[in-house]
């Protein structure tokens, strides 16, 4: 292992490290390249080299690691740092290791012949390590008690650092139940320094993190929150005609700069993402329902510029260290103030302007206010209670809010909501509030029109809402679970639930054009067959917990199709119809699992994404082509092959649109026919009506039989019927002939309307 360069004009570490300010300065410039202590750090650094503990309060991108990372340099021995997230260690350590400075980190994600070699170090009596990364599970296996007691009595443990340490504190907004283990190292090492870092931590999680590790009289050290060159702004998304494209034009106003777009939900950064992609935007998605492979790409790719917007969940965010982030965008209001300043702060670390935009909606209020009324349920609270903290969640939401639906300083409504005291003159026009104050009162007056908006009040709207909540699945719920974010491990098959949970609660797209209408009449047809008590029947038999339903087809077939776009920008020289693909892979799993069950079926999805993920042209192609040749040769469902002739870049023959619908058979509208040229690129001429759809390949399969269709009731009729029509489900259910696999779907209208006049087949 490499030995960590020598300090100019002295040793590589001394005892206690007591350094002069003037030599711990040369070692920052030696080591880091930077000429002075930035904020707090200098008193950090010396707090603990006297042997003090400490608890370090400094803004997002404020140099908190350098805090540990000097006395890492300066003290004999190891300095360990507990750090929350491994994507985090491994940034941390790559970056170290550029500048010689020894570091590690251990982990699942670790070779076992690099961490038998970290082991050996920390053995060795004489360990070249510096810095050692690790992650609070493993601090509270006994194994790694016994390893750091021994380096401990050989006097080799200089420091225990607890990077994001507001994680230990039940009211910080980042709880992490594992966090709660490392409590016990005051105890065990009770001469050792241990320093405390945050950049979020508002007086009651302060004093929470101070007692949870039982710091002794340990130095406060409290930098001021602002960012000051951090420009705050909001946008009404309800009071835009397309939010899409108007996140499109801010990144293009601003000249392509790197960018971060934090969603709710991962359905969401999917969706973004095409959309940013198909309006010039270059855009990934990261969220944890990426498999790992996907992810490092993703981040390499912006890292390195060739990716200007990542479009993430709440997974995306930590420790990640790029300094030029010029514009953070909400796609969907925070949970709080606390999450939203801390993923607002990846923006400008280096000190340059930059902007916030925080895109409001008031749907989104109501969603994200339903979760966390129902999310105290779900936590672990070792202690407090669930009133008092499902109090302190919808207070803390309610301060996000307020930012929002407020027309006064937004940066003096963050700084104050940390308890810190703000200067009337603080801001000089560096938020939208102050800077266009009438432009914002007006677009809060137009939103106060905006039927059904409750404004500045929590809505008990979803109180006794029959949502379940588990049909909601946001990334920060999944943080919440400590064994999904421990390790970053999270799996790629996605239960029915997921797929069902990001689509029946979505609501009926406004403004989001004709495709987006027909998914949600889609998932409101759906939905109405549930809620009527039909079950949709596998070979004629009840649906039952293994069953495939057509609606988790249905998501499937986007998600492959989401996946194939993806393949497709990232090689560049595909040629096929997305929709036509992604069905003849759907069927190809679904063909393969559907009598085992759902589970075989959903990681043969996932495993078909993945493979589109890491796969290359000639491989997607060859598998495509295959496909179709099985199918044509079987004389099946569909017989249109997916490739799209490179010749004449349009479709041999026309891609099957959707495969959701049984209507009447009649030939496509000519505004179908464009509709759907213009998604796939093809001539209206040059489309001819689907053939045979997935029902009808069940029909042939002898599944179903023929069947009666009721009237389908527009999507604001069963809105507004659903309530009455749950009353009287059950009654209703037992008249309903059982063994109907699929209703006949809405009737579209060319406006994406219901109606009943123009038929089309999808
Ligand atoms: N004294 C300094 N002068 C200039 N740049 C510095 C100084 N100290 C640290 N930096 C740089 O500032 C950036 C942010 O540092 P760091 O990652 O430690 O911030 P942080 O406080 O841990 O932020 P976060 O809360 O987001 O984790 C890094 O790129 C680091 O190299
Ligand atoms: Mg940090």
């Amino acid at each position: 292992m490499k030995k960590v360069l020598p300090l100019k004009g002295g040793s590589a570490g001394s005892k206690h490290g007591m350094k002069s300010p003037k030599e711990l300065e040369s070692v920052l410039k030696q080591y880091f390249g930077y000429s002075e202590f930035r904020g707090r750090q200098l008193e950090a650094i010396e707090a603990v080299l006297s042997g003090r503990d400490c608890f370090c309060l400094m803004p997002t991108g404020g140099g908190k690691s350098m805090c540990y990372q000097i006395p890492a340099l300066v003290k004999t021995g190891v300095v360990l740092v507990i750090s929350p997230l491994i994507a985090l260690m491994e940034n941390q350590v790559s970056s170290l290791k550029s500048k010689g400075i020894p570091a590690e980190f251990l982990s699942s994600t670790q070779t076992t012949a690099n961490k038998n070699k970290i082991h050996e170090d920390l053995d060795s009596g004489n360990p070249s390590l510096k810095l050692l990364y690790v992650t609070p599970e493993l601090v509270a296996t006994s194994g790694f008690k016994a390893k750091l007691t021994k380096l401990h009595n050989r006097g080799l443990l200089g420091l225990v650092a607890i990077d994001e340490a507001h994680c230990i504190s039940t009211w910080g907004h980042d709880f992490r139940p594992s966090y709660r283990k490392i409590s016990s190292l005051r105890k065990q090492f009770p001469d050792i320094p241990i320093l405390a870092l945050t950049a979020t931590a508002v007086p009651k999680v302060q004093k929470d993190v101070i007692s949870s590790l039982s710091l002794q009289n340990p130095v406060i050290l409290k930098a001021s929150f602002n960012r000051p060159n951090i420009f705050y702004e909001v946008r009404y998304k309800d009071l835009l005609d397309d939010v899409y494209s108007d996140i499109s034009n801010l990144l293009k106003s601003s000249g392509n700069v790197c960018s971060i777009i934090y969603c709710l939900e991962r359905a969401a950064c999917d969706d973004l993402t095409m959309h940013l992609s198909q309006l010039g935007i270059s855009s990934a998605a990261y969220h944890a329902g990426l498999n790992s492979k996907v992810r490092t790409t993703v981040l390499d790719d912006w890292l390195s510029s060739r990716t200007q917007v990542v479009v993430a969940t709440v997974a995306f965010g930590m420790g990640i260290d790029r300094q030029d982030v010029r514009i953070v965008c909400h796609f969907n209001l925070p949970k709080s103030m606390e999450s939203f300043y801390q993923e607002s702060g990846r923006a400008g670390r280096d000190q340059q302007p930059s902007r916030s935009v925080l895109y409001y909606g008031l749907e989104d209020r109501r969603r994200m206010e339903f979760i966390l009324r129902n999310s105290s349920s779900r936590k672990q609270q070792p202690s407090s209670s669930s009133t008092e903290l499902s109090e302190k969640t919808l207070a803390d939401f309610s301060q996000i809010v307020d930012y929002c639906e407020s027309s006064s300083c937004r940066r003096k409504k963050i700084i104050e909501s940390f308890g810190e005291k703000v200067q009337p003159t603080l801001c000089q026009r560096t938020c939208d509030a102050c800077k266009h104050p009438n432009q914002v009162s007006s677009h809060l007056e137009d939103l106060r029109r905006v039927p059904n908006c409750r404004f500045n009040k929590i809505s008990p709207v979803f109180q006794t809402s029959s949502v379940d909540p588990k049909h909601f699945n946001t990334e920060f719920w999944n943080r919440e679970d400590d064994v999904s974010i421990s390790d970053e491990d999270i799996s790629d098959s996605d239960d029915e639930e997921e797929a069902l949970s990001n689509i029946t609660i979505s609501k009926l797209p406004s403004k989001g054009g004709f495709e987006a209408r027909l998914e949600a009449l889609e998932r409101a047809e759906n939905a109405y067959n549930q809620a009527k008590g039909q079950t949709k029947p596998q070979g004629g038999n009840l649906v039952d917990k293994k069953s495939i339903s057509q609606t988790l087809r249905d998501a499937s077939r986007k998600r492959l199709s989401g996946a194939l776009g993806q393949a497709k920008l990232r090689l560049g020289d595909l040629r096929f119809a997305e929709e036509a693909s992604a069905t003849h892979l759907e069927t190809e799993c679904f063909k393969k699992y559907q009598k085992v069950g759902k589970t075989f079926y959903n990681s043969q999805i996932a495993a078909t994404v993945r493979w589109l993920s890491s796969s290359t042209s000639d491989q997607i192609h060859g598998r495509l082509e295959a496909l179709t040749n099985q199918t044509t040769e079987a004389g099946a469902a569909t017989s249109s092959p997916c490739i799209i002739s490179d010749a004449l870049g349009k479709a041999e023959k026309p891609a099957e649109a959707t495969v959701s619908y049984e209507l009447a058979k009649t030939e496509p509208s000519d505004e179908f026919a464009k509709t759907m040229a213009s998604t796939e690129n093809m001539e209206p001429s040059k489309m001819s009506p689907p053939e045979k759809s997935v029902g009808e390949e069940a029909r042939r399969d002898g599944a179903i039989g023929t069947m009666d269709l009721p009237k389908i009731p527009s999507f604001r009729e069963f809105m507004s019927q659903k309530g009455r029509d749950r009353a009287t489900s059950s009654s209703r259910a037992e008249s309903q002939p059982r063994g109907i696999p699929r209703k006949a779907g809405p009737v579209i209208s060319k406006e994406g309307t219901t109606g009943t006049s123009k038929k089309m087949k999808l």
